[in-house]
């Protein structure tokens, strides 16, 4: 899997079926609803609205990897309307801005979804923006504030060592550092702080002086080991899958081991570290939040099937081919129901991680 592969085949499952992402979001939902206080406190406590010249210059405000709906539409409604009631009450008589959104997300993104979708009684205007958010998207000094949720955790491309037989970081049999030796896990922090580094790099160009960037992320609990996570441990069934499907012939072995997932969940005294590191942003405020919709939404084995091949059908037909897919999940929900990590939702570990960070003047 090299990175033009991630590029191109990450994107979540496009359309508006059974197996979509856009019907199999409801978990990431619940992450932008756990977020809408956060949000609604930055603006009024940290974006400086008399800093801005607006009128007839507009707000902008972008979402990073915004996927296909419905979640983004929330999010920047809520953004949006939150600067706007900043203008009402704290603007005096100057005139409420024009607002434009900027969609982003993967060029492989199906953003035919995104604007069939978009709400019709918008108080913006939409824009699509494609490209990966680990580079440049936009020009210089053109944002007031950045939003991306469920996202920055994807990281652009796994490390080298992670797929070289000879390294002690060679991941065979499993596609995800969860129950991997240590180097393993090493390699992938590696690459999120490089990843990370990278988009406060072209964020801190992209917003105005004041502007601000607020990252919803996944993560893990300071004091934790990452098989301790329930996530990781989820990921490694698929892992485990398709081992099992190897042993029988289905699917090539060497295919398995050369295979891993690009993601990483960070602690937030690792995430504090490497935003901190920035000399473009002071550090605002950081936060844990609380998803309450993970047991609600992935009640069954099935659910929860649906929920990882909304993720990650994409980049799993480039690797093994269409024909498996089937097969493999279908595997997986057994393995999942039978597991005791399902029924009890207290090993759960995985936590929401919200940063704000404010581009210095
Ligand atoms: C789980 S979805 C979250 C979608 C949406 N933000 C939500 O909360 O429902 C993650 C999205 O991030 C996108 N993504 C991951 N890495 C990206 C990158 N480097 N550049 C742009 N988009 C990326 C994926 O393509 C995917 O659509
Ligand atoms: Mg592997």
């Amino acid at each position: 899997m090299t990175s033009e592969d991630i590029k191109t085949h990450m994107a979540m499952k496009g359309g508006e079926g059974p197996d979509s992402y856009v019907q199999n979001s409801t978990y990431q939902r619940g992450i932008v609803e756990a977020a809408t206080e956060n949000i609604n406190e930055a603006i009024a406590n940290q974006f400086d609205i008399n800093a801005f010249p607006t009128s007839p210059n507009p707000i902008c405000v972008a979402d990073l990897g915004c996927s296909t709906g419905p979640n983004t539409f929330k999010a920047m409604q809520n953004i949006v309307e939150a600067i706007k009631l900043k203008y009402i009450s704290k603007g005096g008589n100057s005139k409420i801005p024009d607002f434009v959104v900027f969609f982003n997300d993967q060029v492989s993104n199906d953003f035919n979804t995104l604007f069939k979708s978009l709400p019709p009684n918008r108080q913006y205007f939409a824009a699509g923006v494609p490209g990966s958010f680990h580079g440049l998207l936009f020009p210089k000094a053109s944002l007031h504030f950045i939003h991306s949720s469920s996202a920055a955790h994807w990281l652009s491309n796994i490390p080298v060592d992670v797929m070289d037989e000879g390294s002690p970081a060679w991941n065979k049999g499993r596609i995800f550092y969860t129950n991997a030796p240590k180097e393993v896990k090493d390699a992938y922090a590696t690459q999120f702080a490089k990843d990370m580094e990278s988009i406060l790099f072209a964020r801190a160009q992209e917003l105005v002086s004041g502007g601000l960037l607020a990252l919803f992320l996944s993560g893990i609990p300071d004091v934790m080991s990452n098989s301790d996570s329930h996530t990781g441990i989820e990921i490694d069934m698929i892992g485990s899958c398709l081992m099992d499907m190897a042993k029988v012939g289905l699917v090539n072995e060497a295919k398995v081991d050369t295979f891993n997932l690009p993601l990483y969940y960070p602690t937030p005294k690792e995430l504090k570290a490497l935003v901190e590191r920035s000399e473009y942003f002071s550090f605002e405020r950081m936060a844990i939040l609380k998803n309450q919709k993970k047991h609600v939404t992935l009640q069954s084995p099935s659910m929860r099937a649906l929920f990882f091949r909304a993720l990650f059908e994409g980049l799993l037909v480039k690797q093994f081919g269409n024909e498996i897919i089937d097969e493999l999940f279908d595997r997986y929900t057994e393995k999942v129901a039978r597991s005791s990590f399902f029924l009890n939702p207290e090993i759960d570990k995985t936590i929401e991680l919200f940063v704000l960070l404010k581009r210095k003047i």
